[in-house]
């Protein structure tokens, strides 16, 4: 089984260290679900991750254009319609299909209405469905159940699971049980930073996804 994302000994810091000492492999058809209380550093790991902010110490490896990132905002231009955002997130990983993604999502009967119309919900599900238009194989999703009702939540889980079964993997901090055969957890706790070690100061460097922030 191919490896797709190698974490060694990884330190992550919002200000502060929140992680140290992390370490994980993500191959083919795997997903991890962190967990861990309130504040610990799941979505900072996922963010540094993604290269939106600094590794503070340790290694991250994958291909260059392995990851995509879905984090709590969904990252949708309120004016353009559900086709029109799906085709703008395409567009910025070099594609074209949106149609698979909106029937996938449940979204056909929304196509043509203004992201800025939807409800809480409905604009998750758009969120969501960038994943499908970016071809990456690797996911890394920050709470992505959150406003969905439950018949969403069965709809995603079973994306992520058609996701695995085609070789891809995810990286998934929920606080809900997905129900996924091929999740294991990875429990954050024991890797909780010394909060007297500050974090390096820059900006360091900023990835593709930057745009999903
Ligand atoms: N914008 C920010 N600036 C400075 N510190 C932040 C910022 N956002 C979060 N933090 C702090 O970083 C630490 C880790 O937060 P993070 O959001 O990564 O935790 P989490 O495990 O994802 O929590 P939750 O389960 O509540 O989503 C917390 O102590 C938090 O207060």
């Amino acid at each position: 089984m191919t490896t797709l994302l190698s974490v060694q000994d990884l330190a992550v810091a919002r200000g502060l260290r929140t992680l140290e000492g992390v370490s994980f492999a993500l191959a083919e058809g795997q997903a991890i679900i962190l967990r861990g209380p309130n504040g610990l550093g799941k979505t900072t790991l996922l963010r540094t991750l993604a290269g939106l902010q600094p590794v503070a110490a340790g290694q991250v490896v994958h291909e260059p254009s392995a990851l995509a990132y879905a984090g709590h905002a969904d990252g949708l231009k309120s004016a353009l319609s559900v086709t029109e955002n799906l085709r703008f997130w395409a567009g910025v990983f070099g594609r074209t299909e949106v149609g698979p993604a909106i029937e996938r999502m449940n979204l056909s009967n929304l196509a043509a209405r203004p992201a800025h119309m939807l409800s809480a919900g409905q604009k998750r599900r758009l969120g969501l469905a960038r994943l499908l238009v970016t071809g990456r194989k690797v996911w890394l999703l920050d709470e992505p159940t959150v406003s969905l009702d439950t018949q969403s939540v069965a709809l995603f889980a079973g994306v992520l699971r058609d996701h695995l079964g085609a070789g891809g993997a995810a990286l998934i901090a929920t606080h809900i049980d997905l129900g996924l055969p091929e999740g294991r957890i990875l429990d954050l706790t024991p890797f909780r930073a010394d909060p007297a070690r500050k974090a390096p100061r820059g900006d360091g460097p900023v990835g593709f996804n930057e745009a999903f922030a």
